[in-house]
Parts: C-alpha cells; structure tokens; sequence
C-alpha cells in the first residue's frame, strides 16, 4: 500500500448562509460538498461536508502568486511543489444548523470567516459563528471578504471598515481579511498564501493512545461518499491524538444503551479496525488531521445514519469516562447574537434546557442547580468526555437554539 499524503490540518469554513463558504470550498478543492439530495434541492449546506486541498507552490513566481492548487503553475508553466495538505471543514451557516456548525467546530484546527462583500456586515449567523470560534479556543483566524465581484471599489472599503469594526476587541480582531471572488478564483493565491501564514500546523503528540471524533457513520459505501471502500460498520471522523492502526481493537463510547428491567445503561463498543481511509486511499495507519474513515467488525446496523456520530473511538482502556451529569464552570456571552433583535443572557436558572455540544456529540442538558457560574447539568444522552473540556451552550429563544456561552467541565 502507497503511503498516502494525509492532511494535517482542519480549516473551518464559517460564515452566514449563501455568503459562499461552498463555491470557496470548490475553487480551493475541487470539490462541492453539498452533495446529499437534501441539500441539492434546498441548496443549504446541512451536514458537514470535508474536502482536501494542497497547498502549492511554484519555485519560479514571485509570492503571493506563487500559491496555487495547481500541479503545474497557471502563469509559468513550472511543476509545482506540495507545501501542505489541509481539509477543509464545510459547516452548514443556516441558522437552525448550529448544532452541526458547533460540532464541526470542535473539529477545526483553524478558520475561515466568509463575509459576503455585498451585504451589511455582520449578518447574524456572521456574528454567531465568530462567537462560536471563540467560545470553542479557535484563535487562528482568516476573514474572507467574498463576492468581491459584486461590488464597486467604494462599496468594497465600505464593506471592509463594517468588518473592521466588527472584529474590534474579538478573537479576530487581528485577522488577515482578503478580498476574494469565490465565482471567479481571484485572489485564491493570496488566501493561500495566508493560509499558510495564519494557520500553522498543530503540534500533534502521536505517541499519545489514538483518539477520534466521530463526525459521521455509514452502513454502506454509497458512490460519492467521502468515504470508500470500506467494508463493515464505518465510522469516519478527525483523529485528535494519536495513530489509527489497521488490526488494532477500538473502543467507541458512549456505545450500546442497554435496557434491563427499568434500568438503563451505556455500554462501550469495541472492535477492530480492518480498513482506514484517508483522502479516498486506503492507508495502514491514519494521523490526526482530514477526515478519516474507519472500516470495523461491527454490524452496519449498528453505524447506520450517523448513529455513531458524536461518539469518541480510541485505543480500549484510554477513552474518557461516558457521563450522564455534569459540573460546569459556565462563561455566558453578554447578548444573544445569533437572531436580529439581540437579548441580554439572563443567568443560568434551575430547570432549564440547554443544548450543549461537546467535541462532536450534541446532546440536551437540564440544569439541577445553578450557583453563581457552576451549574450541575443532567444530560439526556451522555457523552464521553474529560474534565477540562469545552461545551458550547445554547438556550432555546422562540423557536431556535442560540448560543449563549460556553462552560468547563469541572
Ligand atoms: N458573484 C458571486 N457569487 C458568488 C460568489 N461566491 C458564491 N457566490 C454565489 O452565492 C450563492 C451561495 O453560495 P454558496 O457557496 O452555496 O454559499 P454557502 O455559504 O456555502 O451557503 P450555506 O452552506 O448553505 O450556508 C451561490 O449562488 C453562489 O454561486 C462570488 O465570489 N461571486
């Protein structure tokens, strides 16, 4: 088996609706990752969508115009050298799609804020998505300033100081904003070039026991999924430390809930890994960064769905207690940004639902005791997780969850 190149790196794509976070992802990869009928039909982006890119370089042209994606350089002709794989994360900006956006979030080593240059800045799901990067530690930020087609050079600055003032005291205050035209690839290679620049590389422990995000799973390989070739129940997610080996067992948890009597429990799955995929190639070992799919033992009734998407698989013994409560220390935003009208938050209360969303697992919580920032939240699914970890928190408002802060769990 080849040894394939695999991404090393997850940028999310975040942004309103229709502001072009899709068409951006094509001109970069290649790829349209709305590709379920669903979204076809309602041209939304509903699931998260993964798609590769390499970063290019030629050895001839002066930079930025270097930066290509590319095997040969579109202005000299010259064979172009690979500097960097990377995936890109393509999270739904609808906003009754936060859920999917938060949990894609959790996945995203850095960021790009697509703002679309003809309209008022920011738009709701604009400032939403922002606050859901910085509530999730997201710091390595690119703002994209799009459709940069659509507009005269006076509506361009004006849009640009909108966006300027926007950022002002957030993560993003200082990210790079590049002017682009996702329709017609202009400015792709200084994007690339800030790509390369503002979003480095995580430092990643592989001698850590292997550890992964379930994003997605499969009962079968239908043509056009990201996922190929792989037989049995799959799983396909991000792996956060460690190497997946083919052969090895997995333990994936939550798991299995097991009824018994009036009783209820959790318990975890393990298997065996017989195939991984990285990139559409089937690899011995898969590293964190990209989407990886994993091929198991398990009955594909089991993976059907996305079922197990939420879940955390890794080496058996290691994973994280499953928790039905939790202790958190809550940070709450000022104002509910994410509809037109903004709310002052209100403090947590007893009683009250929140939806929480913890690495890729969204689940619903009800809050037992609320004292100053602690709260003691009881959750209807549970999820595998760590104390120290981050959960994004959203109230219901109307007919929406909105994002009002996040806690640590304790
Ligand atoms: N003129 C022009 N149109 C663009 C550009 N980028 C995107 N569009 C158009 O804007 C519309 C929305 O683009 P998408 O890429 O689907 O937007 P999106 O942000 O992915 O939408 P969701 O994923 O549903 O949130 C489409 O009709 C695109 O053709 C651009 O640079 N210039």
């Amino acid at each position: 088996m080849a040894r394939v190149k695999q991404s090393e790196v997850n940028i999310g794509m975040v942004g309103h609706v229709d502001h072009g976070k899709t068409s951006l992802t094509k001109q970069l990869t290649g790829v349209w990752t709305d590709t379920h009928s669903e979204e076809l039909k309602r041209g939304i982006s509903i699931r998260l969508g993964y798609a590769d890119c390499e970063i290019r370089k030629c050895p001839k042209c002066p930079e930025p115009e270097a930066y290509t994606v590319n095997p040969v350089c579109p202005r000299c002709g010259s064979k172009t050298r690979i500097i960097r794989k990377v995936s890109f994360v393509d999270a739904p900006g609808h906003e009754t799609l936060m859920a999917t956006m938060l949990s894609g979030a959790s996945l995203m080593d850095g960021a790009i804020l697509v703002i679309a240059a003809n309209e008022e800045c920011p738009q709701p799901q604009t400032k939403e998505h922002l606050m859901a990067l910085d509530a999730l530690g997201i710091k390595n930020i690119i703002i994209v300033q799009n459709k940069i087609d659509l507009v005269d050079e006076e509506k361009a600055k004006e849009n640009y100081k909108q966006i300027k003032e926007f950022v002002k005291g957030t993560v993003a205050e200082n990210a790079p904003i590049i002017p682009v035209s996702a329709h017609h690839g202009a400015n792709i290679d200084v994007l690339l070039k800030a790509i390369e620049d503002f979003i480095p590389t995580p430092e990643r422990d592989t001698e850590l026991p292997p550890r992964m995000y379930v994003a997605r799973s499969f009962d079968i390989n239908k043509p056009g999924s990201e996922i190929k070739d792989l037989k049995g129940g799959v799983i396909g997610g991000s792996i956060i430390q460690g190497v997946l080996e083919v052969g090895k067992e997995i333990e994936i948890k939550p798991g299995l809930k097991v009824i018994e009597g009036n009783k209820t429990h959790w318990e975890p799955i393990i298997t065996k890994i017989t195939s991984l995929g990285v990139g559409g190639s089937k690899v011995k070992k898969a590293y964190p960064g990209g989407l990886v799919g994993v091929g198991t033992e398990l009955d594909p009734a089991l993976t059907k769905s996305d079922a197990l998407s939420g879940s955390v698989a890794g080496e058996p013994g290691t994973l994280p207690e499953t928790l039905d409560k939790i202790t958190i220390k809550a940070h709450l935003l000022e104002r509910i940004v994410g509809s037109k009208e903004e709310l002052t938050i209100e403090p947590l209360k007893s009683n009250e639902v929140l939806m929480l969303n913890v690495g890729t697992a969204t689940t619903v919580g009800v809050i037992l005791s609320a004292r100053n920032d602690i709260a003691d939240i009881k959750l209807k699914l549970p999820i595998c997780a760590d104390k120290g970890d981050r959960v994004a928190m959203s109230r219901r408002v109307g007919s929406r969850w909105r994002l009002i802060g996040y806690g640590i769990i304790q």
